[in-house]
Formats: structure tokens, sequence, C-alpha cells
């Protein structure tokens, strides 16, 4: 597909207290898991990073924010400004449970779409969601007025709520704690997920 992946490593981690895109899950690095799905959807997939020096070993094209310190948002300016296609996906780099076929859904709805954010059980995740890069111009006006909630684009633009799809795939770690019930649920340990 026509695409390109936008990778969010540009965070603190200061509620893991340790790079969560490092995190080990059956001897594989979150992020490493993240871009061998993402590879699956074909297109390129670029790192958005304040600290390339870290991510070297990933071997990804690279960019860094053009307004730092002012979160996710600044990232997807970032990303949207670089990518060279109009179809995008935005990917946290703490999905441990991220699938590609996820991902090719929203991008597909990017055809009718200016952007397609997945919702469960009452909740918006931006954060794995598909982003046409014509939207730009939004995301700049939003960063201009200070507003860094990705959900500020749910109103400026033609956007897609998407319902259905397994919460598992936007479940995103922030704390040890989440590291951990991560790994139970992955050995079959846990209990159902339900994406934060
Ligand atoms: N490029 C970029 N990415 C960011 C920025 N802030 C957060 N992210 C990314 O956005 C995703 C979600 O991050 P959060 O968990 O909300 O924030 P965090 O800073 O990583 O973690 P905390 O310090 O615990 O809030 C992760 O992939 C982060 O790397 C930023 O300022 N720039």
């Amino acid at each position: 597909m026509e695409c390109t992946v936008i990778l969010l490593a540009g965070g603190q981690s200061s509620r893991m207290g340790t790079n969560k895109a490092f995190l080990q899950i059956d001897g594989e690095t979150v992020i490493s898991r993240i871009v061998r799905e993402a590879e699956r959807l074909g297109g390129e997939i670029l790192l958005v990073t304040n600290q390339p020096e870290e991510y070297a070993t990933l071997q990804l094209p690279h960019v860094s924010d053009i307004r730092k310190g002012m979160g996710p948002l600044a990232g997807l300016e970032a990303g949207l400004m670089a990518s060279r296609t109009e179809h995008n996906l935005l990917l946290a780099c703490d999905l441990p449970f991220f699938q590609a076929e996820t991902g090719e859904r929203l991008l597909m709805l990017l055809n009718q779409y200016e952007l397609a954010i997945p919702q469960t059980d009452g909740r918006c995740h931006p954060l794995c969601a598909a982003y046409r890069k014509s939207l730009l111009p939004k995301v700049q006006k939003a960063l201009d007025a200070d507003q860094r909630r990705m959900a500020t684009l749910l109103d400026a633009a033609n956007a897609k709520l998407v319902e259905g799809e397994d919460p598992r795939v936007f479940f995103n770690m922030n704390t040890i704690q989440d590291y951990q019930w991560m790994k139970r649920i992955h050995k079959g340990e846990g209990h159902e997920i339900s994406a934060d």
C-alpha cells in the first residue's frame, strides 16, 4: 500500500521510568515488534524522535519534532511534514499488540475521510490511527493555539470513529504494572484487556 507509518518515539517514558520502546516481550523489544508488524503494510516507516542515536539499530529514516516538548500532536506534525504519501498511519512506540490488519483497515478509510480513529468502550485511540497528509494545516493550527490534545482534530476535520476493532490492539503501556500485566496477558495468564 502507498502509505507511511509515522512511529512516535519522542516521549519521556517518565511513568515507566525507562524507555518503554525497549521493553522486552519474548526476547524482542516492543518497538521492534511494532516495526515488524508495520513492515507488513509495505510503506515507509518514519521514526519521529528527538534522540535518533538511541534508535540507530532500527535503521529507520527519522525526523525530529519541530516544536519540542509539545507531545504527540507535535510528533504528528513532524511526521506529516516529512511524509511523502497522503495516507499515513500514526503509531505510538508502546503498543505491544499492534496488528497490521487493523492498520490496513484504518488506512483504507482515508479514501473517504481525513482521519480514521478507532474507538473501543467509548475511548478513542488517536495514537494508533490514520491521518491524511492534507490534515497538516489543521494540526499546525491546533499547535499554534497551544491545543495539544489529539482529540481536537476530531472536531476540526472530516473524521471517522471506527468501532469494532479488537481493544487489545490499542493496549499501551505507561507504567511498570501495565508492562507486567501485558506479559501475563501475552502468556495467556491474565484477564481480558481493555485498552487505556
Ligand atoms: N515525537 C514525539 N512523540 C511523543 C512526544 N510525547 C509523547 N510522544 C510519543 O507518544 C506516545 C505516547 O506517549 P505518552 O505515553 O503519552 O508519553 P511519554 O512521554 O512517552 O510517557 P510519560 O512521560 O509517562 O507521559 C509514545 O510513542 C511517545 O514516544 C513528543 O513530544 N514528541
